[in-house]
């Protein structure tokens, strides 16, 4: 059984929450233990992440959030770093599974978070048990 961190996004609080009902119940379906870190935005996962990683108590991680465009570049800011913190960690040997939904509006947002349609977050959550798998495989 592997220990899960599920770090999560509060900036659009509805819309995590179905991400989260989607990344749990993948990793309860899967038998893994798994607790919860909150964040205010998409820009503070990656960090979180590198201090928890560093406690040497999780085995995995699964990164929620939302990102929805605005009218300025901010979004290609925070949808391209919070994804560019999240590779540069899976490049050092985490198993991070990226479940930052970045879309053009909150009706995207929705079919994508919702597990009963999308289920980005319970994707997520099985991607970075594959590569958990993954790494003991090669190890
Ligand atoms: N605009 C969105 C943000 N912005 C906030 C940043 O993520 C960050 O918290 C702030 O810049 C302080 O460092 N965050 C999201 O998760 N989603 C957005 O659409
Ligand atoms: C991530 C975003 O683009 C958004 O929340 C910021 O909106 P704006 O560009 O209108 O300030």
């Amino acid at each position: 059984m592997a220990h899960v961190l599920i770090a999560e996004a509060r900036f659009y609080a509805h819309l995590n929450d179905m991400l989260l009902a989607g990344a749990r119940a993948a990793l309860d379906r899967a038998g893994h233990s798994h607790e919860t870190v909150t964040v205010p935005g998409a820009l503070e996962l990656p960090g979180v992440i590198a201090l928890a990683a560093e406690s040497g108590r999780f085995d995995a991680f699964v990164a929620l959030g939302v990102v929805i465009r605005g009218e300025t570049y901010h979004f290609e800011i925070v949808a391209g770093e919070s994804a560019r913190g999240l590779m540069a960690l899976t490049m050092d040997g985490l198993a991070v599974g990226n479940g930052i939904l970045t879309v053009e509006n909150e009706a995207q947002a929705i079919v994508r978070a919702d597990a009963s349609q999308g289920d980005k977050g319970g994707d997520a959550a099985e991607a970075a048990l594959a590569l958990l798998a993954l790494r003991g495989r090669f190890s």
